[in-house]
């Protein structure tokens, strides 16, 4: 049997605690599989003293995981502290600086610094594995990294936040609070330490913009991502949707278009008879329509400390097996220096269809003005629906629900601001994008 992998794992929370205690349970089993023993030698963590189900004494400690990239006897670094800023920035760089490989989970890191980490592991001949960014424990990078390597990807998109999957299916099913699943959430293991980045969208952004360097070879672009979170998202909303045949999913959506690369995270609708559609709590998805494979669609385990860890297990697992020298391929499966600036589509050019719920005082011609400013504004409608509770009085705010055909951005946004400007309208207007499912 070849010498031990040591590695060194900073950060012990839920993705590193389950990580710590998955590897010592089945540490026979992965010596027999890798051919090679995967010791912990080192940690790094805040609180030294937490319980966390797992023998570390014998793995030395570190406060400052910068200090244990650079100091510590290991050949794996696996940095699970999170944020894209020191000291998990610092400690990756350091690592692969000396010549150590890394294994990360952490996306807001490689959406800020993904490409400059690729490029200093590429000048070290060092791995540089993340599986575990993207859809948790989907199998998601690798396959977009290499599986489609030659295909021409048109659109790839996802729910990539199990956080707001779980909120979005369990509000609909049960009926609960937006905060109350939430809570849950953050107590099931799912959730950012800060869970603004999840119910914001910016953590489905930081995995959208990975996804989209790998599928369509260009620089990570995470900044300007078109963002809108579910934290307006009511449960009005996901019944008026469901009434019109969809459910709303936090999606994002990388699509070529003319102009550029479209990258966008929203509420979005889709067909409930599609299989996004059944996607559901915690689960994870990613789609994606590539020229000569078709379309494909992953789904699974998308957060948690056992599903992550899982995907981290094999990126160490697949360093464990490679022989000496350089990663098969690159980190982001074109070399650094050979990445495409990325081009941006501008979102107001977006084409799609769109669902619009108004919230309108009760009074004559107000139904009629709508259809007007949407027709003014060359927009097809599918249908259109005023919702009253009791059909007998005449309440008020009456709720008036519109469903487009295709149509552009920039023109739904001149119809819904002719419509407030007339008056009627109370509140704000509520506009959510209809996406076209993969597989209906
Ligand atoms: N929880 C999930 O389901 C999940 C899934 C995929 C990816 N991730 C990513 O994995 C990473 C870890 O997530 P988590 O949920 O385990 O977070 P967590 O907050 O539970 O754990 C973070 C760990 O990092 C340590 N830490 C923080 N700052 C430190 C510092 N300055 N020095 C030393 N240690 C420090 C903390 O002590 C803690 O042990 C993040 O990048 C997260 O985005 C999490
Ligand atoms: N907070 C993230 C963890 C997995 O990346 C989520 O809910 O999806
Ligand atoms: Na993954």
């Amino acid at each position: 049997m070849d010498s031990a992998l040591k590695i060194g794992i900073a950060g012990l929370g839920t993705v590193g605690a389950a990580l710590a205690a998955t590897l010592a349970e089945r540490a026979d089993y992965l010596a027999e599989l890798c051919g090679r023993r995967i010791e912990v030698t080192a940690v790094s963590a805040r609180d030294r003293n937490r319980r966390r189900g797992v023998d570390l004494s014998a793995s030395e400690w570190f406060d400052d995981p910068v200090k244990l990239a650079r100091e510590a006897e290991i050949d794996v670094f696996v940095e699970l502290i999170g944020g894209d800023d020191d000291p998990a920035h610092a400690a990756v760089r350091t690592a692969l600086a000396r010549g150590c490989h890394v294994v990360t989970a952490n996306k807001a890191l490689l959406a800020r610094h993904g490409v400059e980490l690729a490029r200093i592991a590429e000048e070290n001949g060092v791995i540089l594995n993340f599986e575990a960014a993207v859809a948790g424990g989907i199998p998601a990078v690798k396959v977009m990294r290499e599986s489609l390597t030659g295909n021409r990807v048109r659109r790839v998109f996802g729910i990539l936040n199990g956080t707001c999957n779980y909120i979005l299916t369990t509000m609909e099913r049960e009926g609960i609070s937006f905060d109350e699943c939430l809570a849950e959430a953050q107590r099931l293991g799912y959730a950012e330490a800060d869970p603004t980045f999840d119910i914001g969208g910016h953590d489905t952004a930081h995995k959208l913009a990975i996804l989209t360097s790998l599928a369509f070879g260009t620089e990570i672009a995470a900044d300007d991502i078109y963002l809108e979170g579910i934290e307006n998202i009511s449960i009005e909303d996901i019944r008026a949707a469901a009434d019109l045949g969809y459910r709303i999913k936090l999606l994002g959506v990388a699509q070529r278009t003319d102009t550029g690369i479209e990258q966008r995270v929203h509420p979005t609708m889709v067909p409930v008879s599609s299989e996004i559609a059944q996607v559901d709590g915690v689960t994870n998805a990613v789609a994606v329509e590539a020229d000569v494979l078709g379309e494909l669609m992953l789904s699974g385990p998308g957060a948690g400390g056992e599903a992550t860890a899982s995907a981290v297990m094999g990126d160490i697992a697949d360093i464990a097996k490679s022989r000496p020298g350089a990663q098969r391929v690159p980190a982001l499966g074109t070399p650094a220096d050979r990445l495409a600036p990325y081009e941006r589509a501008r979102m107001r050019s977006h084409e799609g269809g769109y669902f619009i719920r108004l919230s309108v005082e009760d009074k004559a011609g107000v139904f009629a003005s709508i259809a007007a400013r949407m027709a003014e504004n060359g927009i097809s409608l599918e249908s259109i629906v005023q919702r009253s509770r009791d059909h007998t009085v005449r309440a008020r705010p009456q709720t008036v629900v519109l469903v487009t055909h295709a149509t552009m951005e920039a023109a739904v946004r001149k119809a819904v601001a002719a419509i407030t400007s007339e008056g009627y309208v109370l509140g704000t207007a509520q506009v959510i994008r209809i996406e076209r499912p993969i597989v209906d």
